[in-house]
């Protein structure tokens, strides 16, 4: 599709798509505003008539897309399947790199409208022919760590208008510009269906009886306790295991066939020196594999490790990493950057 001035926006009622929406028209675009319905929990729809409103104030036309299907399909049944496998989700990274944008871009191609806008707190840098997602201005906002995979066709259309802004100066925009609901809304948090304890969703989401108690061992194969089923734990764990023995313990291993879960008291037997990532995605591979400058990152805050990575005969990636990294995960994502420039990503096997 050639070049327009036309962006399509994903709106999801909330302060930064809506100030986004203000900010793209100001800047001489043509804004369609397009909420997808992902999940609506209790019925509530508010954040549809939110998004509505909103698009009429400024005169903008808004479409409304039922996702629910494809979401629960892709993403939920996906976050209980993993848990039940043992392994920790990712269904944001999920759901961006697979649904968000690609249906952005699909009802964006419909229509003839080029760019597709969000209101991420992320930016976009062409490096040599290829436009790579690099970090926010505003750090504590900075979610660039969850689109690794995004593919060039629609990286190139990407609009993100609140790449040099924080969150304190959008919030500013949307009171000054009397959008004072949007101004006022809590930042949301977490993963959009689930409580912060996912514990919790599981326990009303999965058929009734299959998460059973099974016990705790240390590495050493002795009973340490009871737990309430393997799905409630996660690998690094510390906090919540029910067992007191006057010093920190830790999810070191869990074993889903023997509804084992294994602890240990010794982070150090927690840290590994090498993973292996299958659905990956490198912008521009040549300035990745075999470089010994690329840092990745499994956590969305507070860790950077440096690392060499390989692809192997098999197809996946062998990441080395220069220190030994504790409580990695299989399931979750690790996202390669140099500097705040992302260069690619792929799920922990
Ligand atoms: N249901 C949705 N429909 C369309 N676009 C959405 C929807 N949910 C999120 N988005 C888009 O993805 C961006 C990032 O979403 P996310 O939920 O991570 O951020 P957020 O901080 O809650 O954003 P917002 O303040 O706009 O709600 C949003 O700013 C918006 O542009």
């Amino acid at each position: 599709m050639e070049e327009n001035k036309k962006v399509l926006l994903g709106m999801s009622g909330g302060t930064d798509s809506s100030v986004a929406a203000l900010l793209l028209q100001d800047a001489g675009y043509e804004v369609t505003g397009i909420t997808f319905r992902f999940y609506e929990k209790d019925g509530n729809t508010e954040y549809l008539d939110d998004a509505r409103e909103l698009c009429q104030t400024l005169g903008i036309p808004h479409l409304v897309y039922d996702a629910r299907d494809i979401f629960q399909e892709k993403i939920i049944r996906y976050f209980i399947q993993e848990y039940m496998a043992g392994r920790t989700p990712v269904p944001c990274t999920l759901c961006n790199n697979y649904l968000k944008w690609p249906l952005l871009a699909q009802v964006a191609d419909e229509r003839g409208i080029y760019h597709l806008g969000t209101g991420h707190y992320v930016n976009k840098r062409n490096i040599n022919g290829y436009w790579h997602i690099t970090c926010g201005k505003d750090t504590d906002k900075d979610q660039s760590f969850f689109l690794w995979g995004l593919p060039q066709s629609i990286l190139k259309r990407m609009c993100l208008p609140m790449s040099e802004l924080t969150k304190t100066r959008v919030r500013e925009i949307a009171a000054a510009r009397g959008f004072l609901k949007a101004a006022r809304k809590r930042d949301s948090l977490g993963v959009c269906f689930c409580p912060m304890d996912y514990r919790s969703f599981l326990k009303t989401h999965v058929p009734e009886g299959s998460i059973s108690p099974g016990h705790f061992y240390d590495e050493q194969g002795h009973y340490l306790g009871k737990h309430e089923g393997y799905p409630f734990y996660t690998i690094g764990q510390r906090r919540g295991l029910g067992i007191h023995l006057n010093k920190a313990l830790f999810v070191k291993e869990i074993i889903p066939p023997e509804n084992k879960v294994i602890i240990s008291d010794n982070l150090q037997a927690l840290e590994k020196n090498e993973m292996f990532l299958t659905h990956w995605n490198l912008v521009n591979a040549d300035t990745v594999l075999e470089h010994d400058d690329v840092i990745v990152k499994i956590r969305y805050r507070k860790q950077a490790n440096r690392c060499t990575v390989s692809q192997l005969e098999d197809g996946r990636l062998h990441i080395q990493l220069h220190e030994p990294l504790a409580s990695i995960a299989s399931g979750q994502a690790a996202a390669f950057y140099r500097g705040d420039v992302v260069l690619g990503g792929g799920i922990i096997e």
